[in-house]
């Protein structure tokens, strides 16, 4: 690990920036390769040692507004009450995988398979994509080890990659209520064994990026002994403000950088520059590079280089709103956050023994669910899922709210619209690569989002109406019933769920009217320059993304090995 640039080597053939999953798996197995030399370029810090980030259960300490986050915000979204949002996004080793909120879901089999129609490209289906998704993963049993036969289905996950994966470590007192519901009304939440094999739809125990307890982000691609090759180097606190092109023209193997905020450097990669800066830099750094669409840049002042105007375009996140009830009940983890003397020891019992509530992420259970196939709103709208086996809404079940209340105890349902029709962008309006991007996901743009939002918190109430939870739900504190006051409702309290993709989307070779990167991660029209992160993604799965992250920088590894006829 370098601080300095003065300590960096004279030449890498692979320059990677940006340390989050896709640059960090990536840099882990190029640098396999004894032979290649690999730079990776981080523009925060190591994130060392820090409790926050390693207890899984203070995940949503982590952001908006911190020293582990960027602290964007959006643009004023339109449809929702001209809100600006925060919008998270991960700096230092880890990127954003080292501040989300560890949950570990692929999406369904028809989501992956989409990738393969809009690249025209088969090797980015789920049948090829699937030992990817293994190969990034180390599935490890829950520190309180119970029995997991029926919590997952060993044949989809894989064992001895780098990335923790598993199930919960610690009982929650609602987990038998939502197992019971899953009984009591099978058709309508069917439960599920295991989310992560293709078939999504049902309820069913949460898999999340831990191992043995302890948060697990794609800092685990580069644990001691990945850094100790001697062909991979890591720069921190080391902020790229732009790709440079050679003077022939089309190749753009320089990258240029300032180092703890001194004058910009620039250095040159023998074999190849690859941007995984993430939705929101990768963009951002193509744009100040002239990189993106001609017009628009002319009209800021910066050159154009290469037209490709849908650099920054497509961006596609998922929205969600959280459903909150008042319950009859102290075990929840509103109690641990009154009380100080219990949270330290819980927190103590993490430290010594790794076990305990803080083992976990914020949910035991998650969902994922379809509105019914005679629904009107998908004869009205169309159905904006990959396909029939593909999630509209998901639902996260937390006991309890994350953050201190002077009394009551809650049962929490953040409801997400995991298939959105909507999408935005994200731009620039300045010259200076240090300045923030105008980031627009353009939530609600699409009328169908708040459709399916809208059933989603109908069907939450469905849930918690099953008999399995009578006695133990006080009162509704959503205080909304009418289509109106629910869109009143949604459009006041809504948020990101900062899955953001799509911003140099793939697309087929050969194809120049749409797309940032062929099926191979190249560049369109530029030489030596390729993307590795969530950014390339043709469209956004029904999932928390960085499952999806991981696999396209194992994807794209392999890719890149077999350009230079390695392994
Ligand atoms: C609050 C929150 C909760 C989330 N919860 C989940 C979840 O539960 N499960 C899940 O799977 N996903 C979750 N996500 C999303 C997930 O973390 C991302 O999809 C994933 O991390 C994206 O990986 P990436 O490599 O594309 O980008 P990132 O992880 O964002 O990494 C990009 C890296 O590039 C660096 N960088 C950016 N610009 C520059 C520059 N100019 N110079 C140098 N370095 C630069 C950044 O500092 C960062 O380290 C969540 C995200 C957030 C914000």
């Amino acid at each position: 690990i370098l601080h300095s640039s003065a300590d960096l080597a004279d030449s890498y053939d692979f320059i990677i920036v940006g340390a989050g999953p896709g640059g960090s798996a990536l840099s882990n197995r190029l640098s396999e390769n004894p032979s290649f030399s690999v730079l990776l370029i981080e523009a925060g810090g190591a994130n060392n040692d820090s409790l926050t980030i390693n207890v899984p259960l203070l995940c949503t300490k982590l952001t908006p507004n911190t020293q582990w986050d960027w602290n964007y915000t959006t643009t004023p979204q339109t449809h929702l009450n001209n809100r600006v949002l925060p919008f998270p996004r991960g700096i230092g080793l880890g990127g954003t995988s080292a501040v989300n909120c560890l949950v570990y879901t692929r999406g369904s089999k028809q989501n992956i398979d989409k990738w393969a129609e809009l690249t025209n490209d088969s090797t980015w289906g789920w049948d090829s994509m699937l030992p990817y998704f293994k190969k990034s993963e180390k599935f490890n049993f829950p520190v309180d080890k119970h029995n997991i036969t029926n919590q997952f289905n060993p044949l989809f996950h894989g064992f001895d990659g780098y990335i923790g994966v598993s199930v919960p470590g610690a009982s929650r007192s609602i987990d038998s209520r939502i197992i019971n519901t899953t009984q009591l009304l099978p058709s309508q939440f069917p439960f599920t064994v295991d989310m992560n094999t293709g078939d999504q739809l049902g309820v069913g125990w949460v898999q999340a990026l831990i191992d043995q307890g302890v948060r697990s982000s794609s800092v685990a691609y580069l644990s001691p002994s990945v850094l100790a090759r001697p062909n991979l180097d890591v720069l921190l606190h080391t902020q790229v403000s732009r790709v440079l092109p050679s003077s022939s023209g089309n190749t753009f193997t320089t990258v240029e950088f300032s180092n703890h905020n001194n004058s910009l450097q620039t250095l040159t990669a023998s074999k190849e520059l690859i941007l995984s800066a993430g939705s929101i830099g990768t963009p951002s750094i193509l744009l100040h590079s002239g990189i993106g669409n001609a017009t628009t840049l002319s009209s800021l002042g910066i050159p154009p280089l290469l037209n490709l105007p849908s650099v920054g375009q497509n961006l596609t996140d998922h929205i969600g709103v959280s459903t909150t009830y008042l319950v009859n009940s102290t075990l929840t983890y509103d109690t641990v956050l009154r009380n100080t003397t219990l949270s330290t020891h819980l927190l103590h019992q993490w430290l010594t023994t790794k076990t305990g509530i803080n083992v976990d992420t914020s949910e035991n259970h998650l969902a994922f669910l379809r509105l019914p196939s005679n629904s009107t709103v998908l004869r009205t709208f169309g159905d904006p899922a990959a396909g029939n086996e593909t999630a509209h809404f998901e639902f996260l079940f937390q006991n309890g709210l994350s953050q201190f209340t002077p009394s009551g105890n809650y049962l929490n349902i953040p409801a997400g619209n995991v298939s959105p029709k909507s999408s935005g962008s994200v731009t620039i309006n300045s010259t200076n690569p240090f300045s923030s991007p105008l980031i627009n996901p353009n939530l609600l743009s699409s009328p169908v989002d708040i459709h399916i939002l809208r059933h989603a918190i109908l069907t939450s109430r469905e849930f918690i109406n099953s008999p399995a939870w009578s006695q133990y739900i006080l009162q509704d504190l959503t205080n909304a019933s009418s289509v109106s006051e629910l869109d009143e409702f949604i459009r006041a309290n809504a948020v990101s769920f900062f899955h953001p993709v799509s911003t140099a989307s793939m697309s087929p070779y050969g194809v120049t009217e749409w797309g940032v990167v062929d099926p191979d991660l190249r560049v369109k029209g530029a030489k030596g320059l390729r993307i590795v992160d969530a950014s390339v993604a043709p469209s956004l799965p029904a999932a928390h993304t960085s499952a999806a992250v991981y696999a396209i920088a194992e994807h794209g590894a392999d890719i890149i090995k077999s350009a230079y006829h390695t392994k």
